[in-house]
């Protein structure tokens, strides 16, 4: 059984979807019948202040990359804590991997933590310690027992090497973390990821701190990894060029709501203009900020080596 049936099997088990034989459909009939994550109706408030999420539905399906936009506090990192049990649910319902998200005890709750490999804009390595150890801290997860006293086994050893061969960068095995550039460190950051072999992988703002040539090659490798490992990445961005170019599908919050939710290619500059609108703005308006949004895009274009400034603003015009 395949990596993506055995994943979709587990989504049916949970009861996700209606009781269907995975065996007997298509990959793309797969993607489209059995999500892996699913939210319905979910509220979250924190404390005893308003809704930040408030009735949002979101489904991802093995093998697609899903871009979360939205402006600054609109909840896109609230959402992607909902689906690992640590953001406070005040309704609705959350499912991630067969699990109920918002019905786990601690020792399930572990469980779902350590099948969701997370990738954040700080990379959140150990400087001190080499690239090889801290994509092994990913096998601390859930790859199986770990020999403390004597260290990772010779597998996991090989399997971290493996891993960071995939991501480019196996020859910096033995480099202290702190000594690669942003996008190398965000490389080993993934592979630590993969170390936990995860069913979901959520990235967030995972190129925010990187030039537009590296976050490029980093959300290639995330896409890569979506389709040839079955595994659903939810990835969340503040530059719609990047959304445009890199992922299946968009969905965007706005105040807690789901505005905006289609493939990426169906989507345009309108549609997703009001996303980032003020609250007093009317449609029209709406366009202009979201041009507006591409502003950082297009400041960063202009670094050396990399597209002229007019090219990515043009992409949402
Ligand atoms: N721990 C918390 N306690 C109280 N309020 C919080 C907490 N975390 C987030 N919020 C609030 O929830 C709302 C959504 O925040 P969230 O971080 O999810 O937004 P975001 O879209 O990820 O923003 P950004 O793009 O700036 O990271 C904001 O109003 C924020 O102030």
């Amino acid at each position: 059984m395949s990596r993506l049936t055995r994943q979709a099997a587990s989504g049916a088990a949970s009861g996700a979807s209606a009781a269907v034989d995975p065996s007997l459909l298509s990959t793309a009939e797969l993607r489209q019948a059995l999500p892996l994550v699913t939210t319905r109706g979910l509220r979250v408030a924190y404390e005893s202040g308003p809704n930040v999420l408030d009735g949002v539905d979101l489904d991802l399906f093995p093998g697609e990359m899903v871009a979360l936009l939205g402006s600054s506090g609109s909840g896109k990192s609230t959402l992607m804590r909902s689906l690992t049990g640590f953001a406070p649910v005040t309704g609705g319902q959350v499912r991630v991997a067969g699990h109920d998200v918002t019905n786990l005890r601690r020792g399930e709750l572990r469980t779902l933590r350590s099948e969701v490999g997370q990738v954040f804009q700080q990379f959140n390595l150990i400087g001190r310690m080499s690239v090889l150890t801290n994509v092994l801290t990913g096998a601390l997860h859930g790859a199986g027992p770990i020999n403390l006293a004597y260290g990772f086994t010779s597998a996991h050893r090989g399997r971290a090497l493996e891993l960071l061969d995939r991501v480019g960068i196996a020859h910096k095995a033995k480099d202290q973390a702190r000594s690669l550039s942003g996008g190398q460190q965000q490389r080993v950051a993934i592979a630590r990821a993969l170390m936990q072999q995860p069913k979901l992988i959520l990235a967030d703002e995972p190129v925010a701190s990187l030039d537009p040539k590296l976050a490029d090659s980093v959300l290639e490798l995330l896409r890569e990894i979506a389709v040839q490992d079955g595994i659903p990445v939810l990835v969340s961005l503040h530059v719609l060029p990047l959304a445009l170019a890199h992922t299946d599908r968009i969905v965007g919050l706005r105040h807690g709501e789901m505005i905006v939710s289609g493939r990426t290619s169906d989507l345009d500059a309108a549609q997703l203009a009001p996303l980032y609108a003020d609250d007093a703005d009317d449609t029209d308006d709406a366009d202009a900020d979201a041009a507006a949004h591409t502003a950082p895009v297009s400041a960063q274009a202009s670094a050396p080596g990399s597209a002229p400034a007019g090219l990515a603003r043009q992409e949402v015009a």
